[in-house]
């Protein structure tokens, strides 16, 4: 049986804690593995090893250093993608292919991007004209924030922590991780590598448990943590940002989301029918940027809803040891009970279900996983809670629209605000349309496409601030102006 342990001050050690917690593989619901529990003791040791690391080695570190060490970090994740790939399967039953051609691969790039970046851009430089006519100039500093939280969820658990962990370790900060409980693993393998290549024991920490009462609100309230990321629920967030005010913890939030798709007449269909398999289907709808609502232009709304049905009726239940399989389970029983709800609520309020609605019968080991069907509903007002609340499994509901203005009010009318999707051939409504949706990330005959140097995250209910690119600067350092007169 796996025993995942804590990482703090570079060494894997037992909660103090005395408390663990089991693992459940999502594809068979077996226990594969033990956890340890991080409690206050284990928390402060953890931020404590963080806030020496800062003052010590790491903290003295050139710039440039400091960033070559991280490329060859990147480089080590790399070389050990195979151990990646099989600890993130093992936690989250993800096929090994979206292991080995997303996450991991992201994991070495969130590193990679940042030290990069910052090894190579410059700052802010003003020369202002003074009463005296010497002159003087403005230099913009940047420093270290300091101890960075970092609390990361399950659906992408390493791609997901490291694009928190890359710029943080970038920018000098040293981090206190905690993972998600659902996905200890990559988390914890990643305190090897860091070993591996030489960054100093106390930047890089892990430490596990739940959130309230637990580990995480323990971080969040830590007063030598100087900013808390956080990647998760909206609920929690708002919960978090509750918790991190006494002290005034700076925070940085990438939240929940219940992402548009508008798909237009004059859209390539097969594009359209290619982009919403993936966007409302892939990784069992388990993505913060999935599309849960599609709004389709009349003329060609039965048409769409017929393909997708057959799309969605064509995957294949299956964990990462399930030949051909196409679609994996849920995270856990109760997330798979959380989606099962809504099935239900849609039923209940007379959606007419397209395809699925329940969950799937097997007669072998899948049958203890935690699987459900792909599902598509019609029919439903704007105003329900099929097309309001974010489900968070493989499902959608289809809304056929007449006009621009119509469907660019509907897909506004959210308290989320993270991503959305737009088909068509027409480029100038391509710009008129994607400039109008209220969203953080707009893709157009595309989804999931990420450029690194962009800005990430969500408005309304779906974040606080932007990450990615130079935009992390602003969340990883603080700033000072450097005023010398002439
Ligand atoms: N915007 C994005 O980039 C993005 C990306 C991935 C997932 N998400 C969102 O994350 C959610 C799914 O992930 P999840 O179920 O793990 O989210 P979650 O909010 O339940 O948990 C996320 C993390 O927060 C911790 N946590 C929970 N309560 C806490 C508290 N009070 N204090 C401190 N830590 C606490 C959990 O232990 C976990 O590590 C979905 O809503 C999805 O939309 C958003
Ligand atoms: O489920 C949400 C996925 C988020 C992806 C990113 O944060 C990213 O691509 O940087």
């Amino acid at each position: 049986m796996k025993t995942h342990q804590l990482f703090i001050d570079g060494t894997y050690r037992d909660a103090k804690s005395g408390k663990t917690f089991d693992k459940i593989s999502p594809a068979t619901g077996e226990k594969i593995a033990v956890v340890h529990e991080a409690l206050a003791e284990d928390v402060n040791d953890a931020v404590m090893a963080a806030d020496a690391a800062l003052k010590g080695e790491w903290g003295k570190m050139p710039k440039a250093a400091r960033c070559d060490l991280l490329m060859r970090l990147a480089d080590a994740i790399q070389a050990r993608t195979p151990d990646f790939i099989e600890a993130e399967v093992a936690d989250t039953a993800h096929t090994r292919h979206f292991a080995e051609k997303v996450e991991i691969p992201r994991g070495a790039a969130n590193f990679r991007i940042f030290a990069e970046m910052l090894k190579h851009t410059g700052g802010e430089f003003y020369h202002m004209d003074t009463p005296d006519h010497t002159g003087a100039v403005n230099l913009e500093l940047h420093r270290p924030k300091g101890v960075i939280g970092v609390i990361s969820p399950w659906n992408a658990p390493f791609l997901l922590m490291t694009w928190k962990v890359g710029p943080a370790l970038a920018c000098g900060n040293t981090v206190v991780v905690k993972p998600s409980e659902e996905s200890p693993y990559t988390a914890t393998l990643l305190g090897e590598v860091m070993n591996e290549v030489g960054i100093p024991k106390g930047v890089y920490n892990v430490i596990h448990g739940f959130g309230p009462g637990s580990a995480g609100e323990l971080l969040t309230q830590h007063p030598k943590v100087s900013g808390i990321t956080f990647t998760g629920e909206t609920r929690t967030g708002e919960a978090i940002m509750k918790q991190a005010a006494v002290g005034l913890r700076d925070v940085s939030f990438e939240l929940g989301g219940k992402n548009p798709a508008i798909i237009f007449a004059d859209a390539d269909m097969d594009k359209a029918i290619e982009v919403t398999m993936r966007s409302v289907f892939a990784n069992t709808g388990q993505v913060c940027l999935g599309t849960e609502r599609v709004y389709v232009e009349r003329p060609v709304f039965d048409e769409y809803v017929s393909r997708l049905k057959a799309g969605a009726e064509a995957l294949k239940h299956g964990g990462p040891e399930t030949p051909g399989a196409t679609i994996g389970p849920l995270i856990s029983d109760e997330h798979r009970r959380k989606v099962l709800g809504y099935y239900d609520k849609a039923r209940e309020l007379g959606a007419k279900v397209v395809t699925g609605g329940g969950m799937p019968q097997f007669n072998d080991e899948r049958q203890g996983g935690f699987f459900v069907d792909p599902t598509i509903w019609t029919g439903l007002p704007e105003d329900s809670a099929i097309v309001k609340e974010e489900i968070f499994g493989p499902c959608c509901h289809v809304t056929p629209f007449d006009t621009e203005e119509e469907v660019i009010a509907m897909a506004n009318d959210t308290t989320y605000g993270l991503s959305a999707t737009i088909l068509t051939e027409n480029l100038s409504r391509a710009h008129r349309v994607g400039g109008q949706i209220e969203a953080g990330l707009v893709w157009v005959n595309s989804w999931f496409l990420r450029d690194l140097r962009t800005s990430f995250g969500g408005s309304k209910s779906s974040g606080i601030g932007r990450e990615g690119g130079l935009h992390s600067l602003e969340f990883y350092t603080e700033r000072s102006n450097l005023c010398m007169k002439l």
